[in-house]
């Protein structure tokens, strides 16, 4: 469904994701690993059509993310590390704003998430008064609204407190069994572990491995490692 080949960037002379290749099955979650600089964002960014590669290809669906941008579009919801929201707006303000765009005209499937994902409450606050776990949700519900069969999602945990964290897992989990596509990219291996069926993991702009969960622990010989974090920790260091 996702499929990377011989997928090389380049940023001046120096090369960030070096000749990659792998096919990402529908409906899997995969978590996208490895070290700071590894090049997750670029791979995030470059699937989502936001950055263009310099050689290879990313197929979506069958469709070339540098021909059929457009298509793969309305296919991709994109939820960048910063958050992406007008702050002096409401929560509600700027779901209709994102939701005019998005060309989707019902409020009641975003109402609906909103009860779900506990923002209901929220919804004529102003973005700057919403906790930043409350931003951050909200920030995944705009990248919803188009009903994406693909979400990408940069670090969507970064920086907010323990139960948000928790509950915006849970909800990447409903997602996931409703059939989306998730990828995402985090550092934490509790929640990668809790969340993702596969894995793709990146190390100085390689692919070090792509497989299901089950074999990121036979990885090498990094097999006897006691836990999922361990063994993550011990492929990318
Ligand atoms: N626009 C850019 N111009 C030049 N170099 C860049 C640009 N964007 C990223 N890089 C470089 O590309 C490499 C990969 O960066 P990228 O942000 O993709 O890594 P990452 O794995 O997402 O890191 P982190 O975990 O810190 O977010 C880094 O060396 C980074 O400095």
């Amino acid at each position: 469904m996702i499929a990377a080949n011989q997928l090389t960037k380049k940023f001046g002379k120096k090369e960030v994701l070096k000749e990659m290749n792998f096919f990402i099955e529908k409906g899997e979650t995969v978590g996208v690993v490895g070290p700071n600089g590894a090049g997750k964002s670029t791979l995030l960014r470059i699937i989502a059509t936001i950055m263009k590669a310099n050689n290879g290809t990313i197929q979506i669906s069958g469709l070339d993310a540098k021909k059929d941008m457009k298509k793969i579009r309305q296919k991709i919801g994109y939820v960048p590390q910063e958050i992406a929201l007008y702050h002096e707006l409401t929560a509600r303000e700027n779901l209709r704003f994102f939701a005019k765009l998005a060309k989707c005209r019902s409020e009641q499937g975003w109402m609906k998430r909103c009860e779900e994902w506990k923002l209901a409450e929220h919804l004529d606050k102003k973005v700057k008064h919403l906790s930043g776990g409350n931003q951050r949700k909200l920030n995944i519900l705009v990248a919803l609204l188009h009903d994406p069969d693909i979400l990408i999602l940069d670090e969507p945990t970064v920086g907010i407190d323990i139960t948000a964290k928790q509950e915006i897992v849970n909800d990447l989990r409903q997602l996931g069994n409703e059939g989306k596509t998730i990828l995402y990219s985090s550092h934490d291996a509790q929640e990668l572990e809790s969340l993702c069926t596969s894995f793709l993991i990146l190390k100085d702009g390689e692919l070090l491995f792509y497989g299901s969960k089950q074999k990121v622990r036979q990885f090498g010989s990094i097999s006897q490692s006691k836990n999922f974090a361990e063994t993550l920790g011990a492929i990318v260091n």
